[in-house]
C-alpha cells in the first residue's frame, strides 16, 4: 500500500459520514464497512479519525486484519517504518547453512574433561534449525524453536514454509465461514492435488511420481518420508477445524491407499491420476449403521452374477467423509459367510448407477461432508476387486495404521491450537485487574495442555520413525497397538484442551465465530475423534493386547 498520510489528514475524517480509523500505522477507510460492522456502527464512530489499535487488538484476532485489508485499508502513516512483512525467516539454502556450520565455534575442552570430537556428518546431523514462527512457547514442534531434532532436515523445514504460507493466506481467514456454510470451494482440493500434497499422503515411503505431473515444490518425490507427510497434515491442521481436514484429507488419505496397494494395476492406472490431481474424489465407506468398530459384522453385500463378471452391490453406509462428493468409493462388502473371512474391499464407481449419497447433520466437522450412502444393485466389474476375495479384512486392518496416525497428527495440533490461542488471549484479556497470564490457576490450564501436547507429540515422532523405517507388514504387527494407544493418548489430550482453553475464553468460546471461533469449533469437532477410526475404549484395550501378543512373540518372560 503506497500511499501516506499524516496522523493530522487522519483525524480530518472523523465523521460517520467519512470514517477513518487508525490500526498499527495503517489507515482504514471505514465509512461504508460501519453499517456491517458485526460489533455494531456506533463503537466505530468514537474512535473515528484516532488510533485504535488498542481497540482493535481487544476485540479481534489477526485473521480478520487479514481478511479485511485488501477492502478497507486505503494507506499508511507517514511515520510508519518501511519494515518486512513479518514472515518467518525463510529457511537458508543448503550450501548457507553448512556454511553456517562451519563458522560455528568449536566448544572448548574443560581441563580433566574429555571433550568428543564430532565428525563433520554429525555435526550437521546435530545441528538445530533456524527458529521459525511466533516463537510462543510449545505453540509449535520444538524444532521450530531451533530445539535439535533427530528427524528433520532442510527440505521438512522448507516444506513446513511452503504449507504454513498456504494455510496463512488462502485458508484459514476464511475457515469459519465455510465451517458455518458446510463445504469447502472446491478450488482449495484441487489445490492440494496441483501443489502435489494429495500424491504425499498416502503414507509411502515416497509419492508416486509417476501417476502425476504435479510436484510438491519443496521436495522431491525421492526425498519425500513419512516426517513429510506429518508436516503437511500439522500444519494445515492449524487452521482450526476438523471439517476443513476432514474435506481435504479425510476421505481420500483413508480411500485411496488401499486404491494403490491393492488394486490392480488397470484399475489403478485409469484412475488415480485423476484423483491424485485433485479432479476426483475418493472416500472410503466400512462403517454401517449398525457395524462400527465391530467391522467383521458388517451386512453390506456383493453378490458375483452368473457370469463371473460383475459384484452386485446392495447396502448401506454411515458416517462416510466425503461421501456426497466422492466419484470413488473403496467399499467392505460381505462377498462369503459371516465374520471377517467373508469381507471383500470393493472399489465402487459412482457413475456406475444405484449409488445414492445423503449429507448427514452432525455435531462437529461441518465442512467435512459426512455421509450416509446407499448400494442398489450397483453392478461393479470384478476388475474393482481389491486384494483377492474375501480377503478384504486384511486389506481394511493394513489401513487403520495409516488412518490412525492421522486422526493423532491432527488431534496433537488441534491440542496445540487450542493452547495457542488460549495462550494469546491470556496476555490480552484482563480479570480482576490484572491480566488471566498473571493468575496461577490460569498458567495451572496451560502447563497442564502443555505435558499432555509435548508427550503425545513425541510418542508420535518415534511411531512416525519406526513406521518409515519398518516393511509395512513388520509395521502393522508390531505398531499396531502403540498406534491405537497413542490414538487414544491424542483425543483425550484434544479433549482435556479444548475444554480448558473453552474455561479460559468463557463466554467467548460458546458463542460461535470471533475470537473464540476456533476454540469453539475445534470443541465440537472432539467427538468426531475420539469415536471413529477405533473408540478410545478400544483402542485402549488393544493396545495391551496386541503389545503382549507381539511381545510374546519376541520372547517376553513375565
Ligand atoms: C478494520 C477495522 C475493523 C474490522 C474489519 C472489524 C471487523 C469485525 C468483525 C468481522 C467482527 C465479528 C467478530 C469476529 O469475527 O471477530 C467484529 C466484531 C467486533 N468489533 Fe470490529 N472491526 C474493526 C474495527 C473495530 C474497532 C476499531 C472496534 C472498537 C473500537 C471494534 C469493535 C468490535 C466489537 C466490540 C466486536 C464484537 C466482539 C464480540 O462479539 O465479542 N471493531 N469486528
Amino acid at each position: 500500500m503506497s500511499k501516506t498520510f499524516s496522523k493530522d489528514e487522519v483525524a480530518g475524517h472523523k465523521t460517520k459520514d467519512d470514517l477513518w480509523i487508525l490500526v498499527d500505522e495503517e489507515v482504514y477507510d471505514l465509512t461504508k464497512f460501519q453499517h456491517e460492522h458485526p460489533g455494531g456502527q456506533k463503537i466505530l464512530t468514537r474512535v473515528a479519525g484516532k488510533d485504535a489499535s488498542k481497540q482493535f487488538w481487544k476485540y479481534h484476532n489477526e485473521g480478520i486484519l487479514k481478511k479485511f485489508k485488501p477492502q478497507l485499508q486505503i494507506g499508511s502513516l507517514d511515520s510508519k517504518k518501511q519494515t518486512a512483512p513479518p514472515t518467518p525467516p525463510a529457511t537458508p539454502p543448503p550450501e548457507e547453512k553448512k556454511a553456517k556450520a562451519q563458522d560455528k565455534v568449536q566448544p572448548q575442552a574443560e581441563s580433566g574433561a574429555v571433550a568428543p570430537v564430532p565428525t563433520k556428518d554429525a555435526e550437521e546431523a546435530n545441528e538445530s534449525m533456524d527458529p521459525y514462527g511466533a516463537m510462543i512457547p510449545y505453540s509449535d514442534p520444538s524444532w521450530y524453536h531451533g530445539y535439535h531434532s533427530p528427524y528433520y532436515n532442510l527440505t521438512h523445514a522448507a516444506l513446513r514454509d511452503e504449507v504454513r504460507q498456504w494455510v496463512d493466506n488462502e485458508i484459514e481467514p476464511y475457515v469459519t465461514e465455510w465451517d458455518e456454510a458446510k463445504v469447502v470451494p472446491g478450488k482449495i482440493y484441487k489445490q492440494m492435488g496441483e501443489k502435489g500434497y494429495l500424491a504425499g499422503l498416502m503414507g509411502l515411503h515416497k509419492y508416486p511420481a509417476d501417476r502425476t505431473h504435479h510436484r510438491v515444490r519443496s521436495v522431491g518425490p525421492e526425498q519425500w518420508d513419512l516426517f513429510h507427510e506429518l508436516i503437511v497434515t500439522d500444519e494445515i491442521s492449524r487452521a482450526g477445524s476438523g471439517g476443513l481436514v476432514w474435506n481435504l484429507l479425510g476421505g481420500f488419505g483413508i480411500g485411496c491407499p488401499p486404491l494403490v496397494k491393492f488394486g490392480k494395476k488397470p484399475l489403478v492406472d485409469r484412475i488415480l491420476p485423476g484423483i491424485l490431481n485433485g479432479d476426483k474424489r475418493i472416500c472410503l465407506a466400512i462403517t454401517e449403521p449398525d457395524a462400527g468398530s465391530d467391522v467383521a459384522n458388517l451386512t453390506c453385500e456383493a453378490k458375483l452374477t452368473e457370469d463371473g463378471k460383475h459384484y452386485i452391490v446392495n447396502g448401506e453406509k454411515k458416517w462416510i467423509t466425503n461421501g456426497v462428493w466422492s466419484d470413488y468409493f473403496t467399499t467392505a462388502v460381505r462377498t462369503g459367510g459371516p465374520g471377517m473371512n467373508g469381507v471383500s474391499a470393493l472399489l465402487i464407481e459412482r457413475e456406475s448407477g444405484g449409488v445414492s449419497t445423503r449429507k448427514m447433520d452432525c455435531q462437529g466437522v461441518w465442512s467435512s461432508g459426512t455421509t450416509y450412502v446407499t448400494f442398489e444393485d450397483v453392478k461393479v466389474p470384478v476388475e474393482n476387486l481389491l486384494s483377492k476375495e474375501n480377503q478384504g479384512f486384511k486389506v481394511i486392518m493394513t489401513n487403520f495404521n495409516h488412518e490412525r496416525m492421522g486422526i493423532i497428527i491432527q488431534c496433537i495440533r488441534f491440542s496445540r491450537v487450542c493452547y495457542e490461542e488460549s495462550m494469546k488471549y491470556a496476555h490480552k484479556r484482563r480479570t480482576f485487574g490484572k491480566k488471566l497470564i498473571d493468575h496461577p490457576v490460569i498458567r495451572l490450564k496451560l502447563a497442564h495442555m502443555v505435558r499432555q501436547i509435548e508427550a503425545s507429540y513425541n510418542w508420535l515422532e518415534n511411531l512416525t520413525y519406526q513406521c518409515g523405517v519398518m516393511a509395512e507388514t513388520e509395521a502393522m504387527l508390531k505398531l499396531g497397538g502403540a498406534i491405537a494407544g497413542l490414538k487414544a493418548q491424542a483425543t483425550t489430550t484434544f479433549e482435556f484442551c479444548a475444554r480448558e482453553a473453552s474455561q479460559i475464553f468463557g463466554g467467548l468460546s460458546y458463542s460461535r465465530g470471533g475470537q473464540g471461533a476456533k476454540v469453539e469449533r475445534l470443541y465440537r469437532d472432539v467427538r468426531a475423534y475420539a469415536i471413529p477410526g477405533g473408540s478410545e475404549e478400544i483402542m485402549l484395550d488393544l493396545s495391551i493386547r496386541q503389545a503382549l501378543r507381539v511381545h510374546k512373540a519376541l520372547g517376553m518372560k513375565l
